[in-house]
Protein backbone atom coordinates (compact mmCIF):
# COMPACT_ATOMS: atom_id res chain seq x y z
CA UNK A 1 0.00 0.00 0.00
CA UNK A 2 1.24 3.79 -0.99
CA UNK A 3 2.50 6.22 2.19
CA UNK A 4 -0.81 8.47 1.10
CA UNK A 5 -3.00 5.66 0.61
CA UNK A 6 -1.73 4.78 4.15
CA UNK A 7 -2.50 8.05 5.24
CA UNK A 8 -5.50 8.38 4.04
CA UNK A 9 -6.75 5.12 5.59
CA UNK A 10 -5.14 6.15 9.29
CA UNK A 11 -6.84 9.73 9.03
CA UNK A 12 -9.77 8.65 7.49
CA UNK A 13 -13.50 9.65 8.91
CA UNK A 14 -14.54 6.67 11.80
CA UNK A 15 -17.88 6.31 12.72
CA UNK A 16 -17.30 3.94 16.33
CA UNK A 17 -21.54 3.02 16.37
CA UNK A 18 -20.47 0.51 13.60
CA UNK A 19 -22.20 2.54 10.84
CA UNK A 20 -20.49 2.73 7.51
CA UNK A 21 -17.94 5.87 7.42
CA UNK A 22 -20.01 8.67 5.93
CA UNK A 23 -19.79 12.30 5.95
CA UNK A 24 -20.50 14.73 8.20
CA UNK A 25 -23.60 16.37 7.18
CA UNK A 26 -22.89 19.47 5.13
CA UNK A 27 -25.08 22.12 7.11
CA UNK A 28 -23.59 21.34 9.92
CA UNK A 29 -20.55 22.07 9.36
CA UNK A 30 -21.69 25.22 7.57
CA UNK A 31 -23.24 26.73 10.61
CA UNK A 32 -19.64 25.90 12.48
CA UNK A 33 -18.08 27.37 9.36
CA UNK A 34 -19.94 30.57 9.65
CA UNK A 35 -19.06 30.64 12.99
CA UNK A 36 -15.68 30.38 12.57
CA UNK A 37 -15.63 32.62 10.51
CA UNK A 38 -16.80 35.30 12.58
CA UNK A 39 -13.44 37.21 13.78
CA UNK A 40 -15.43 38.11 17.18
CA UNK A 41 -15.47 34.42 17.75
CA UNK A 42 -12.30 33.64 17.15
CA UNK A 43 -9.04 33.35 19.81
CA UNK A 44 -6.39 35.79 18.52
CA UNK A 45 -3.27 33.71 19.11
CA UNK A 46 -2.65 30.40 21.14
CA UNK A 47 0.52 31.76 21.72
CA UNK A 48 -0.68 34.45 24.30
CA UNK A 49 2.03 35.10 27.17
CA UNK A 50 0.81 34.10 30.76
CA UNK A 51 1.18 36.90 33.45
CA UNK A 52 4.19 36.79 35.01
CA UNK A 53 4.08 35.33 37.95
CA UNK A 54 4.75 37.21 41.56
CA UNK A 55 7.37 35.12 43.51
CA UNK A 56 7.42 34.34 46.71
CA UNK A 57 10.35 34.72 49.74
CA UNK A 58 10.82 31.27 49.20
CA UNK A 59 10.86 30.83 45.43
CA UNK A 60 13.30 33.86 45.12
CA UNK A 61 15.95 32.05 47.31
CA UNK A 62 15.93 29.24 44.56
CA UNK A 63 16.07 31.91 41.44
CA UNK A 64 19.23 33.66 43.50
CA UNK A 65 20.59 30.24 44.48
CA UNK A 66 20.52 28.72 40.73
CA UNK A 67 21.26 32.08 39.13
CA UNK A 68 24.93 31.58 41.53
CA UNK A 69 25.63 28.02 40.30
CA UNK A 70 24.32 26.19 43.21
CA UNK A 71 22.62 22.96 42.67
CA UNK A 72 19.24 22.69 44.03
CA UNK A 73 16.74 20.19 44.98
CA UNK A 74 13.75 21.80 45.21
CA UNK A 75 10.79 20.18 47.32
CA UNK A 76 7.11 21.21 48.22
CA UNK A 77 3.80 19.19 48.06
CA UNK A 78 1.29 19.77 45.33
CA UNK A 79 0.60 23.15 44.15
CA UNK A 80 3.49 24.81 45.54
CA UNK A 81 4.72 26.10 42.35
CA UNK A 82 7.84 23.51 41.80
CA UNK A 83 6.88 23.67 37.63
CA UNK A 84 6.24 27.03 37.65
CA UNK A 85 9.02 28.32 39.01
CA UNK A 86 11.16 25.57 37.46
CA UNK A 87 10.20 27.35 34.04
CA UNK A 88 11.26 30.23 35.19
CA UNK A 89 14.81 29.41 36.09
CA UNK A 90 15.16 27.14 33.09
CA UNK A 91 14.83 30.51 30.91
CA UNK A 92 17.50 32.14 33.01
CA UNK A 93 19.85 29.64 32.92
CA UNK A 94 19.90 29.00 28.93
CA UNK A 95 19.87 33.34 29.21
CA UNK A 96 23.12 33.17 31.12
CA UNK A 97 25.05 29.38 30.31
CA UNK A 98 23.67 29.60 26.54
CA UNK A 99 21.09 26.99 25.67
CA UNK A 100 23.25 24.53 23.88
CA UNK A 101 24.75 23.52 27.77
CA UNK A 102 21.19 23.68 29.69
CA UNK A 103 19.59 20.18 29.30
CA UNK A 104 16.29 20.06 30.81
CA UNK A 105 14.91 16.63 31.81
CA UNK A 106 12.26 14.71 33.85
CA UNK A 107 11.77 11.03 34.70
CA UNK A 108 8.46 10.32 33.01
CA UNK A 109 7.60 11.18 29.20
CA UNK A 110 4.78 13.71 30.37
CA UNK A 111 6.75 15.84 32.46
CA UNK A 112 9.22 16.21 29.81
CA UNK A 113 7.20 16.93 26.86
CA UNK A 114 5.37 19.61 29.42
CA UNK A 115 9.13 21.26 30.25
CA UNK A 116 10.27 21.06 26.13
CA UNK A 117 12.51 18.93 27.69
CA UNK A 118 13.59 14.78 27.37
CA UNK A 119 13.53 11.74 28.91
CA UNK A 120 16.68 11.33 31.70
CA UNK A 121 16.76 7.98 30.06
CA UNK A 122 17.23 9.70 26.36
CA UNK A 123 19.12 12.40 28.32
CA UNK A 124 21.75 9.83 29.58
CA UNK A 125 21.74 7.43 27.04
CA UNK A 126 19.75 4.87 28.20
CA UNK A 127 18.56 1.89 25.78
CA UNK A 128 16.60 0.03 27.86
CA UNK A 129 14.42 2.60 30.64
CA UNK A 130 12.62 -0.69 32.49
CA UNK A 131 15.72 -2.26 33.17
CA UNK A 132 18.73 -1.63 34.74
CA UNK A 133 20.92 1.45 33.70
CA UNK A 134 23.87 0.09 31.15
CA UNK A 135 26.59 1.61 31.38
CA UNK A 136 28.44 -0.01 28.06
CA UNK A 137 25.32 1.38 26.60
CA UNK A 138 25.78 4.57 27.45
CA UNK A 139 29.94 4.81 26.61
CA UNK A 140 28.82 3.39 23.33
CA UNK A 141 26.47 6.21 22.71
CA UNK A 142 28.61 9.00 21.19
CA UNK A 143 25.73 11.49 20.84
CA UNK A 144 25.05 10.68 24.62
CA UNK A 145 28.56 10.83 25.85
CA UNK A 146 28.70 14.47 24.09
CA UNK A 147 25.82 15.60 25.82
CA UNK A 148 27.49 14.54 29.42
CA UNK A 149 30.55 16.45 28.70
CA UNK A 150 29.14 19.38 27.08
CA UNK A 151 26.22 20.05 29.75
CA UNK A 152 26.70 22.39 32.45
CA UNK A 153 23.43 22.45 34.12
CA UNK A 154 21.05 19.50 33.91
CA UNK A 155 17.50 19.72 35.62
CA UNK A 156 15.86 16.78 36.47
CA UNK A 157 11.87 17.12 37.21
CA UNK A 158 9.83 14.24 38.98
CA UNK A 159 12.96 13.61 40.94
CA UNK A 160 10.60 11.22 43.06
CA UNK A 161 9.94 8.60 40.19
CA UNK A 162 13.54 8.19 39.71
CA UNK A 163 14.98 5.32 42.18
CA UNK A 164 18.76 6.20 44.06
CA UNK A 165 20.34 3.34 42.11
CA UNK A 166 20.03 4.76 38.72
CA UNK A 167 20.54 8.49 40.62
CA UNK A 168 24.00 7.04 41.74
CA UNK A 169 24.94 5.39 38.66
CA UNK A 170 24.39 8.29 36.58
CA UNK A 171 26.45 10.77 39.15
CA UNK A 172 29.16 7.68 38.24
CA UNK A 173 28.48 7.83 34.67
CA UNK A 174 28.49 12.05 34.85
CA UNK A 175 32.35 12.46 36.73
CA UNK A 176 34.24 9.48 34.33
CA UNK A 177 32.78 10.83 31.41
CA UNK A 178 33.63 14.41 32.20
CA UNK A 179 37.16 12.88 33.76
CA UNK A 180 36.50 14.80 37.07
CA UNK A 181 36.16 13.75 40.79
CA UNK A 182 33.41 16.67 41.56
CA UNK A 183 30.37 15.13 42.14
CA UNK A 184 28.61 15.00 38.94
CA UNK A 185 31.52 15.46 37.03
CA UNK A 186 30.67 19.50 38.10
CA UNK A 187 27.23 19.65 36.72
CA UNK A 188 24.87 22.59 38.32
CA UNK A 189 22.11 20.28 39.05
CA UNK A 190 18.63 21.15 39.41
CA UNK A 191 16.21 18.46 40.38
CA UNK A 192 12.78 19.04 41.62
CA UNK A 193 9.72 16.86 42.70
CA UNK A 194 7.83 15.63 46.11
CA UNK A 195 8.22 12.20 47.35
CA UNK A 196 4.95 11.84 48.86
CA UNK A 197 3.57 11.86 45.29
CA UNK A 198 3.56 8.86 43.61
CA UNK A 199 7.31 7.24 43.74
CA UNK A 200 9.20 5.28 41.23
CA UNK A 201 7.74 2.24 39.61
CA UNK A 202 10.10 -0.91 40.02
CA UNK A 203 12.48 -2.30 37.05
CA UNK A 204 12.24 -5.34 36.06
CA UNK A 205 13.80 -7.56 38.37
CA UNK A 206 14.76 -4.89 40.62
CA UNK A 207 11.72 -4.88 43.06
CA UNK A 208 13.76 -5.30 46.19
CA UNK A 209 16.26 -2.47 45.77
CA UNK A 210 17.60 -0.91 48.86
CA UNK A 211 17.72 2.02 47.04
CA UNK A 212 13.93 2.90 45.95
CA UNK A 213 14.15 6.87 46.02
CA UNK A 214 17.03 8.88 44.59
CA UNK A 215 17.32 10.21 48.38
CA UNK A 216 18.65 6.56 49.50
CA UNK A 217 21.59 7.08 46.72
CA UNK A 218 24.85 7.52 47.77
CA UNK A 219 25.58 11.03 46.32
CA UNK A 220 22.40 12.73 47.16
CA UNK A 221 23.74 14.74 49.84
CA UNK A 222 27.05 15.90 48.20
CA UNK A 223 24.44 16.51 45.01
CA UNK A 224 22.69 19.60 46.18
CA UNK A 225 24.98 23.04 47.54
CA UNK A 226 20.62 23.71 49.30
CA UNK A 227 17.92 21.86 49.63
CA UNK A 228 14.68 23.64 49.90
CA UNK A 229 11.20 23.28 50.82
CA UNK A 230 8.73 25.57 49.05
CA UNK A 231 5.26 25.42 51.52
CA UNK A 232 3.14 28.01 49.86
CA UNK A 233 0.19 26.04 48.26
CA UNK A 234 -1.29 28.61 45.33
CA UNK A 235 -3.36 25.19 43.91
CA UNK A 236 -5.86 25.53 46.71
CA UNK A 237 -7.31 29.16 48.41
CA UNK A 238 -9.16 27.18 51.19
CA UNK A 239 -6.90 27.41 54.13
CA UNK A 240 -8.67 24.20 55.76
CA UNK A 241 -8.72 21.98 52.39
CA UNK A 242 -4.72 23.04 52.35
CA UNK A 243 -4.18 21.41 55.80
CA UNK A 244 -6.79 18.44 55.03
CA UNK A 245 -4.72 17.45 51.68
CA UNK A 246 -1.20 18.39 53.77
CA UNK A 247 -2.69 15.51 56.38
CA UNK A 248 -3.51 13.49 53.64
CA UNK A 249 0.51 14.05 51.85
CA UNK A 250 1.61 12.61 55.24
CA UNK A 251 -1.03 9.70 55.28
CA UNK A 252 -2.90 11.07 58.80
CA UNK A 253 -6.61 12.31 59.04
CA UNK A 254 -8.24 13.22 61.67
CA UNK A 255 -11.29 12.34 62.52
CA UNK A 256 -12.66 15.78 62.58
CA UNK A 257 -10.80 16.34 59.38
CA UNK A 258 -12.44 13.31 57.71
CA UNK A 259 -16.18 14.19 58.82
CA UNK A 260 -15.05 17.60 57.59
CA UNK A 261 -13.75 16.17 53.75
CA UNK A 262 -17.14 13.69 54.30
CA UNK A 263 -19.42 16.02 54.59
CA UNK A 264 -17.97 18.90 52.13
CA UNK A 265 -17.35 16.80 49.15
CA UNK A 266 -20.51 16.05 46.94
CA UNK A 267 -20.94 12.14 47.83
CA UNK A 268 -24.09 11.14 45.38
CA UNK A 269 -23.29 10.41 42.19
CA UNK A 270 -21.70 13.11 40.36
CA UNK A 271 -22.38 14.86 37.01
CA UNK A 272 -21.27 12.63 34.15
CA UNK A 273 -19.62 15.49 32.66
CA UNK A 274 -16.83 15.24 35.85
CA UNK A 275 -13.36 13.68 35.29
CA UNK A 276 -13.33 10.56 36.88
CA UNK A 277 -9.32 9.66 38.33
CA UNK A 278 -8.54 5.94 38.09
CA UNK A 279 -5.71 4.40 39.23
CA UNK A 280 -4.99 1.84 36.44
CA UNK A 281 -5.32 2.62 32.49
CA UNK A 282 -6.96 -0.02 31.35
CA UNK A 283 -10.06 1.75 33.33
CA UNK A 284 -9.40 4.65 31.67
CA UNK A 285 -9.62 3.56 28.41
CA UNK A 286 -12.63 1.02 29.28
CA UNK A 287 -14.42 4.66 30.39
CA UNK A 288 -13.53 6.53 27.94
CA UNK A 289 -14.42 4.28 25.15
CA UNK A 290 -17.45 2.97 26.23
CA UNK A 291 -18.80 6.66 26.53
CA UNK A 292 -17.48 7.40 23.29
CA UNK A 293 -19.52 4.59 21.97
CA UNK A 294 -22.31 5.84 24.06
CA UNK A 295 -22.64 9.15 21.82
CA UNK A 296 -23.23 7.06 19.07
CA UNK A 297 -21.95 10.04 16.74
CA UNK A 298 -20.22 10.41 13.42
CA UNK A 299 -16.78 12.06 14.00
CA UNK A 300 -12.81 12.41 12.87
CA UNK A 301 -9.72 10.74 14.12
CA UNK A 302 -6.93 12.90 14.44
CA UNK A 303 -3.60 11.36 13.81
CA UNK A 304 -0.09 13.52 15.23
CA UNK A 305 2.15 14.64 12.53
CA UNK A 306 5.74 13.58 14.23
CA UNK A 307 9.47 14.35 12.97
CA UNK A 308 12.68 13.50 14.15
CA UNK A 309 14.17 10.48 14.91
CA UNK A 310 14.28 7.81 17.31
CA UNK A 311 14.90 7.65 20.60
CA UNK A 312 13.60 11.04 20.97
CA UNK A 313 10.02 10.27 18.45
CA UNK A 314 9.35 7.77 20.61
CA UNK A 315 9.07 9.73 23.81
CA UNK A 316 6.82 11.89 22.13
CA UNK A 317 4.28 8.87 22.61
CA UNK A 318 4.62 8.62 26.23
CA UNK A 319 3.69 12.12 26.54
CA UNK A 320 0.60 13.59 26.77
CA UNK A 321 -0.71 14.13 22.90
CA UNK A 322 -2.28 11.31 21.79
CA UNK A 323 -1.27 9.42 18.55
CA UNK A 324 -4.36 9.27 17.51
CA UNK A 325 -7.77 10.56 18.63
CA UNK A 326 -11.03 10.49 17.53
CA UNK A 327 -13.26 13.19 18.37
CA UNK A 328 -17.06 13.73 17.49
CA UNK A 329 -20.11 16.20 19.16
CA UNK A 330 -20.69 15.33 22.63
CA UNK A 331 -17.25 14.13 23.47
CA UNK A 332 -16.19 15.46 26.73
CA UNK A 333 -12.27 16.47 26.49
CA UNK A 334 -9.73 18.28 28.47
CA UNK A 335 -6.75 21.04 26.86
CA UNK A 336 -3.52 19.46 27.65
CA UNK A 337 -1.82 22.77 26.80
CA UNK A 338 -2.19 26.39 28.41
CA UNK A 339 -3.69 28.34 25.22
CA UNK A 340 -4.64 31.55 26.93
CA UNK A 341 -4.26 31.84 30.61
CA UNK A 342 -6.26 35.25 31.70
CA UNK A 343 -9.14 33.29 29.44
CA UNK A 344 -8.92 30.25 31.26
CA UNK A 345 -8.22 28.26 28.65
CA UNK A 346 -5.20 26.58 30.61
CA UNK A 347 -4.31 22.74 30.63
CA UNK A 348 -6.63 21.13 32.55
CA UNK A 349 -9.52 22.87 31.38
CA UNK A 350 -12.50 20.53 30.17
CA UNK A 351 -15.30 20.98 27.86
CA UNK A 352 -17.13 19.17 24.83
CA UNK A 353 -16.65 19.13 21.97
CA UNK A 354 -19.69 20.98 20.26
CA UNK A 355 -18.78 21.22 16.50
CA UNK A 356 -15.95 21.22 13.70
CA UNK A 357 -15.23 23.99 11.32
CA UNK A 358 -12.74 24.29 8.38
CA UNK A 359 -10.19 26.85 8.77
CA UNK A 360 -9.34 29.87 6.21
CA UNK A 361 -6.29 30.36 6.97
CA UNK A 362 -4.50 27.26 8.14
CA UNK A 363 -4.15 23.97 6.53
CA UNK A 364 -4.29 20.94 8.81
CA UNK A 365 -4.89 18.41 6.30
CA UNK A 366 -1.64 16.27 7.82
CA UNK A 367 -3.77 16.01 11.00
CA UNK A 368 -6.88 15.29 9.67
CA UNK A 369 -7.45 14.87 5.89
CA UNK A 370 -10.76 16.88 5.55
CA UNK A 371 -9.16 19.36 6.81
CA UNK A 372 -11.07 20.24 9.93
CA UNK A 373 -10.63 21.22 13.59
CA UNK A 374 -12.86 20.84 16.46
CA UNK A 375 -14.58 23.55 18.27
CA UNK A 376 -14.84 22.91 22.11
CA UNK A 377 -17.47 24.44 24.67
CA UNK A 378 -15.49 24.37 27.85
CA UNK A 379 -17.07 24.53 31.37
CA UNK A 380 -16.21 28.06 31.78
CA UNK A 381 -18.73 29.08 28.91
CA UNK A 382 -16.20 30.12 26.13
CA UNK A 383 -16.60 28.59 22.66
CA UNK A 384 -13.30 28.00 21.11
CA UNK A 385 -12.06 26.00 17.96
CA UNK A 386 -9.10 24.59 19.11
CA UNK A 387 -5.85 24.90 16.81
CA UNK A 388 -2.97 22.12 16.34
CA UNK A 389 -0.15 22.62 18.77
CA UNK A 390 3.57 21.53 18.77
CA UNK A 391 5.21 19.65 21.27
CA UNK A 392 8.91 19.16 21.77
CA UNK A 393 12.12 17.58 22.27
CA UNK A 394 14.73 19.73 22.91
CA UNK A 395 18.38 18.31 23.11
CA UNK A 396 20.42 20.91 24.32
CA UNK A 397 19.70 23.98 21.50
CA UNK A 398 18.32 21.48 19.03
CA UNK A 399 15.35 20.48 17.97
CA UNK A 400 15.33 16.68 17.65
CA UNK A 401 11.85 15.71 17.38
CA UNK A 402 8.48 17.51 17.58
CA UNK A 403 4.82 16.16 17.34
CA UNK A 404 1.53 18.79 16.16
CA UNK A 405 -1.49 17.06 17.06
CA UNK A 406 -4.94 18.60 18.46
CA UNK A 407 -4.38 19.96 22.35
CA UNK A 408 -7.44 17.63 23.31
CA UNK A 409 -7.84 14.24 24.96
CA UNK A 410 -10.82 12.67 26.23
CA UNK A 411 -11.81 13.40 29.77
CA UNK A 412 -14.61 11.16 30.96
CA UNK A 413 -12.06 9.53 32.82
CA UNK A 414 -7.87 10.10 33.13
CA UNK A 415 -5.51 8.18 34.77
CA UNK A 416 -3.81 9.33 38.42
CA UNK A 417 -0.43 8.94 36.78
CA UNK A 418 -0.91 11.20 33.57
CA UNK A 419 -2.48 14.09 36.04
CA UNK A 420 0.13 14.25 38.03
CA UNK A 421 0.86 18.05 37.80
CA UNK A 422 -2.51 18.87 36.66
CA UNK A 423 -5.18 21.35 38.39
CA UNK A 424 -8.44 20.02 38.06
CA UNK A 425 -11.73 22.11 38.55
CA UNK A 426 -13.59 19.09 39.16
CA UNK A 427 -12.63 15.29 39.66
CA UNK A 428 -14.40 12.23 40.61
CA UNK A 429 -12.53 9.70 42.25
CA UNK A 430 -13.47 5.59 44.43
CA UNK A 431 -11.43 5.89 46.94
CA UNK A 432 -11.90 2.18 47.40
CA UNK A 433 -9.85 1.01 44.38
CA UNK A 434 -6.52 0.12 44.55
CA UNK A 435 -4.22 3.08 45.81
CA UNK A 436 -0.78 2.60 46.22
CA UNK A 437 1.44 5.29 48.67
CA UNK A 438 0.75 8.99 47.54
CA UNK A 439 -2.63 8.08 45.19
CA UNK A 440 -5.02 9.59 47.06
CA UNK A 441 -3.32 12.86 47.66
CA UNK A 442 -2.03 13.20 43.77
CA UNK A 443 -5.79 12.24 42.68
CA UNK A 444 -7.33 14.92 45.32
CA UNK A 445 -4.44 17.39 45.40
CA UNK A 446 -5.20 17.95 41.69
CA UNK A 447 -8.54 19.90 43.02
CA UNK A 448 -9.06 24.03 43.12
CA UNK A 449 -11.81 23.84 45.40
CA UNK A 450 -13.84 21.25 47.75
CA UNK A 451 -16.52 22.23 45.57
CA UNK A 452 -15.86 20.13 42.85
CA UNK A 453 -14.40 17.46 44.47
CA UNK A 454 -16.43 14.03 44.41
CA UNK A 455 -15.42 11.34 46.03
CA UNK A 456 -17.07 8.23 47.11
CA UNK A 457 -16.02 4.84 48.99
CA UNK A 458 -14.50 6.89 51.84
CA UNK A 459 -12.33 4.98 54.00
CA UNK A 460 -9.85 6.58 56.40
CA UNK A 461 -7.52 3.48 55.82
CA UNK A 462 -6.50 3.62 52.17
CA UNK A 463 -4.45 7.20 53.41
CA UNK A 464 -1.13 6.18 53.61
CA UNK A 465 2.03 7.88 52.99
CA UNK A 466 5.84 6.05 52.03
CA UNK A 467 7.59 5.85 55.50
CA UNK A 468 11.16 6.25 54.17
CA UNK A 469 9.58 9.49 52.36
CA UNK A 470 8.18 10.55 55.54
CA UNK A 471 11.73 10.23 57.09
CA UNK A 472 13.46 12.09 54.56
CA UNK A 473 10.97 14.80 55.13
CA UNK A 474 11.38 14.76 58.74
CA UNK A 475 15.66 15.00 58.27
CA UNK A 476 14.75 17.73 56.11
CA UNK A 477 12.44 19.74 58.71
CA UNK A 478 15.02 19.13 61.29
CA UNK A 479 18.15 19.88 59.24
CA UNK A 480 16.24 22.85 58.72
CA UNK A 481 15.17 23.92 62.07
CA UNK A 482 18.79 23.61 63.30
CA UNK A 483 20.25 25.94 60.87
CA UNK A 484 17.35 28.35 61.75
CA UNK A 485 18.50 28.25 64.99
CA UNK A 486 21.91 28.67 64.33
CA UNK A 487 21.88 31.58 62.73
CA UNK A 488 19.29 33.42 64.66
CA UNK A 489 16.51 33.37 61.28
CA UNK A 490 13.34 32.33 61.84
CA UNK A 491 11.77 28.57 60.94
CA UNK A 492 9.46 30.14 58.21
CA UNK A 493 12.18 32.21 56.97
CA UNK A 494 14.20 29.47 56.39
CA UNK A 495 12.79 26.53 55.27
CA UNK A 496 16.32 24.97 53.95
CA UNK A 497 19.03 23.22 53.87
CA UNK A 498 22.26 23.57 53.02
CA UNK A 499 23.05 19.76 54.02
CA UNK A 500 20.13 16.44 54.88
CA UNK A 501 22.14 13.22 55.60
CA UNK A 502 19.61 10.78 53.29
CA UNK A 503 20.95 7.78 55.34
CA UNK A 504 18.48 6.52 57.71
N1 LIG B 1 4.40 32.71 42.97
C1 LIG B 1 3.23 32.31 42.52
N2 LIG B 1 2.17 33.13 42.58
C2 LIG B 1 0.97 32.75 42.13
N3 LIG B 1 0.69 31.54 41.59
C3 LIG B 1 1.69 30.70 41.49
C4 LIG B 1 3.01 31.02 41.94
N4 LIG B 1 3.80 29.95 41.73
C5 LIG B 1 3.00 29.02 41.14
N5 LIG B 1 1.75 29.47 41.00
C6 LIG B 1 0.58 28.78 40.40
O1 LIG B 1 0.23 27.69 41.24
C7 LIG B 1 -0.35 26.64 40.47
C8 LIG B 1 0.35 25.35 40.81
O2 LIG B 1 1.72 25.46 40.40
P1 LIG B 1 2.56 24.23 39.83
O3 LIG B 1 1.75 23.41 38.91
O4 LIG B 1 3.85 24.80 39.36
O5 LIG B 1 2.75 23.42 41.19
P2 LIG B 1 3.59 22.11 41.44
O6 LIG B 1 4.28 22.31 42.72
O7 LIG B 1 4.43 21.80 40.25
O8 LIG B 1 2.42 21.06 41.61
P3 LIG B 1 2.44 19.46 41.41
O9 LIG B 1 3.37 18.88 42.44
O10 LIG B 1 1.02 19.08 41.65
O11 LIG B 1 2.89 19.21 40.01
C9 LIG B 1 -0.16 27.04 39.01
O12 LIG B 1 -1.39 27.54 38.54
C10 LIG B 1 0.89 28.14 39.07
O13 LIG B 1 0.76 29.08 38.01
Amino acid sequence: MGTRAFAMLKCAYRNYSGKSAAYPRKSTVGVELHEAGNKKNRPKSSRTRASPLEWTEEQTRIISAVSGGRSVFIAGSAGTGKTALLKHIIKLLKDSLGRSTVFVTASTGVAACALRGQTLHSFAGIKNPGREASALDIYMDKKACKRWRKVRALFIDEISMVDGELFDNLECIARELRESGETWGGIQLIATGDFLQLPPIPRKGNCLSSKQFAFEADCWQSSFDLQIELTKVFRQSDERLVKVLQGIRKGEISPDDWEFLEQSCATDEPDPSVVRLYPRNEDVNEVNNYKIEELAAEGYVFSAADSGSDPWKRQLKRGMAPDEIFLCKGARVMLIKNKNTSRGLVNGAVGTVVGFVKPEDMVVSDLCCEGILPMVKFDSGRTVVIEPETWYVVDGDSVVAQRKQIPLILAWALSIHKCQGMSLDSLHTDLTRSFGYGMVYVALSRVRSLSGLHLSGFDPTIIKANPKALEFYQRLAHQCDKRSKDDGSSEEEHNCSDSVDSSS
